[in-house]
């Protein structure tokens, strides 16, 4: 197995080990840095994951979210482009269901759709980030071809503070964040 994937089970197995308690105690502190830096940045319309394998929750950040009235969009797996995610609308009352790594994401309905360039930022999922600010993700590759293009906006990265190394293998093709957003800091790189 290679050092990434090593990694990546290895890290998995920390941010799922957290208690339920730690778990709601960190989506609430991380949601704070996010509604703060959603206000630095005049955010208007942003991405989200929704939470599964025990990522850091962002069911506090996407409720306070709705209610500061900004715009709140997930990701779906899309129908039939291999390895692309595709940005849908989520509110309250958005029909649900499991894609086939049983994450929740809305019913696809095409109007509901956000191209990516419409978005203020998008907030990623990951497995580990280091020093530099370098995103080791699940490994599908969804996140970094997303963020290849020249119309991607800022993406940060929001995670358990668990999930930090001193420095993680580079791929030419990883994107480095310019912020991530844990529980008890908010990294500037
Ligand atoms: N919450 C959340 N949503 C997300 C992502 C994410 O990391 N987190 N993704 C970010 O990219 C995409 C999904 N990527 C994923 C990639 C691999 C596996 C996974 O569990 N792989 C299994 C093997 C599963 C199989 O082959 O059927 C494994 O590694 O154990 C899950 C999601 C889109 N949505
Ligand atoms: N911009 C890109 N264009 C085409 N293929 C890419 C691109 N970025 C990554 N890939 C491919 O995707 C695969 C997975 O990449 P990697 O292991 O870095 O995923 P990851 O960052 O862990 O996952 P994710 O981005 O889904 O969270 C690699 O085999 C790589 O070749």
């Amino acid at each position: 197995m290679d050092t990434r994937q090593a990694l990546r089970n290895q890290m998995r197995q920390q941010r799922r080990q957290l208690s339920q308690l730690q778990q709601q105690q960190a989506a609430d502190k991380a949601a704070q840095r996010l509604i703060n830096y959603c206000h630095e940045q005049s955010i208007k319309s942003i991405a989200l994951y929704l939470s599964f394998d025990g990522e850091l929750s962002t069911k506090t950040a996407i409720q306070r979210l709705w209610q500061q009235h900004i715009n709140v969009c997930v990701p779906v797996i899309h129908p039939f482009s291999k390895h692309h995610l595709v940005f849908i609308e989520y509110t309250p009352t958005s029909a649900m269901q499991l894609n086939k790594f049983g994450i929740e994401e809305p019913v696809l309905e095409c109007h509901k759709i956000v191209p990516k360039n419409e978005l203020d930022v998008i907030v990623t999922p990951l497995v580990a980030f280091d020093r530099q600010g370098n995103r080791l993700g699940m490994g599908g590759g969804f996140y970094d071809r997303l963020l290849a293009s020249d119309d991607a906006p800022t993406a940060i990265g929001y995670a358990h503070d668990v999930q930090r190394l001193e420095s993680l293998p580079v791929a030419s093709w990883d994107m480095p964040l310019p912020c991530i957003i844990t529980p008890s800091h908010t990294y500037r790189f």
